[in-house]
Order: structure tokens, then sequence, then C-alpha cells
């Protein structure tokens, strides 16, 4: 693999932005590994995000996730999409920059809605109203992503136009490395 060696991508962004799409494509267009968290955590746990959140609760999912990012994936040639929530816990911020490259995906809460509906993947917004739980919870994490990640806007813009942004800001991150 052509990437291989080469520092990480870490997709980050709120549920719904593109990371998934967006860094299986991106894997390919860069001749990288692509991991989904949400995808490796299913597997460590042998059941589904929905069942861990019922059956284990969120605090178990934060966990797995933490040891996810600290000993549960390659680090190096690897594009990894990121939970929506999964750099909100603390110190998981910096840890991810230490880690590689952090790209932001951001999409307004229409986008958002629009994308996510009916997926039982997302059950934080598995409730009565989840146009208010989007605002509200983007509100609160919307500092730590902007702090985290290099911010890439995707509402109107096709998932082949992101990928051609973030594999610029990717070579200009090497170089300045
Ligand atoms: N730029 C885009 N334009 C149009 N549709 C998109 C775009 N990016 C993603 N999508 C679509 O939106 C839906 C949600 O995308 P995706 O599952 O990649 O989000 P995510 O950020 O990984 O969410 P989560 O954090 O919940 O895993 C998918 O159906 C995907 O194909
Ligand atoms: O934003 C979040 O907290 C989440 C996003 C999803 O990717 C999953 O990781 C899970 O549903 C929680
Ligand atoms: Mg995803």
């Amino acid at each position: 693999m052509q990437g291989k060696g080469q520092p990480n991508i870490y997709l980050i962004g709120f549920m719904g932005v593109g990371k998934s799409a967006v860094g299986r494509n991106l894997a390919r267009a860069m001749r990288m590994q692509f991991i989904d968290s949400d995808w490796a955590i299913e597997q460590v746990a042998g059941k589904s995000i929905s069942k861990i959140f019922k059956e284990d609760g969120e605090a178990r999912f934060r966990e797995l996730e933490r040891e996810f990012v600290e000993t549960g994936h390659p680090e190096t040639g690897v594009v990894v999409a990121c939970g929506g929530g999964l750099p909100v816990q603390p110190g998981m911020s910096d840890l991810l920059k230490q880690k590689g490259v952090v790209v932001c995906l951001f999409a307004r809460p229409e986008t958002i809605m629009a994308r996510t509906i009916g997926n039982p993947k997302r059950p934080l917004l598995n409730v009565e109203n989840p146009e208010e739980r989007i605002t509200e919870l983007m509100a609160e994490r919307e500092p730590i992503y902007m702090k985290t990640g290099i911010g890439v806007t995707t509402d109107g813009r096709g998932i082949a136009e992101v990928v051609s942004n973030i594999t610029r800001i990717y070579r200009r991150e090497l170089r300045l490395r």
C-alpha cells in the first residue's frame, strides 16, 4: 500500500457530516487503509453500537473509544473515521493531534438531519425531537471540534470534492512537519 508508513488521518465531526463515507473514498485515493472507529468497536464488543448503549451504557462505549485510540489501531498508514463523540472526552483532542493529521468535517444542522434520519446506529439522535438534540449537542461540541481538527465544510459539496480538499490539506500538513 503506497500510503503505508505515512501519518494517520483522523476525520472527526458531528454525526452525519460524512466521516465514514468521505473516509472510505479518501483512503482509496491515498492508498491508505480505512478504519471506522464505530465498526472497530462493534467488532471488539461483539455487538452493535445501539446494543452497547442499551446493555452497557454510554460510559462503557466511551471507554471502548479510548481503547481504540490508544492501542486499537495501527500507528501509521490509516484513515480513521472517528465516531461523532470520540474527540469530546477529556484528553482525546490532544491525543488525536499527537497521533496524526486531524480534519474536522462540518455541516449545518438541516444537512445533518437529512443525512442521519432513521439510522439506528446513532442512538443519541433516537429521541422525540432530533433537530433540537442536534442543535444542543453541536453547540456543546463545536469548540472541541474546532480546536482539534482543520475545518472542512461539506454543505452542498459532494463526497469527491470533500476528498480532494482533504488530500490537499494532508499534503500541506506533511510539508509543514
Ligand atoms: N458530502 C456529502 N454529500 C452528500 N451526502 C453525503 C456527503 N457526505 C456524506 N453523505 C451521506 O450522508 C450519510 C451520513 O454520512 P456518514 O455515515 O459518512 O456520516 P458520519 O459522519 O460517519 O456519521 P457518524 O458519526 O454517525 O458515524 C451517508 O448516507 C452518506 O453517504
Ligand atoms: O456523536 C456521538 O456521540 C456518536 C456518534 C456515532 O458515530 C457513534 O459513535 C455513536 O452513536 C455516538
Ligand atoms: Mg461514521
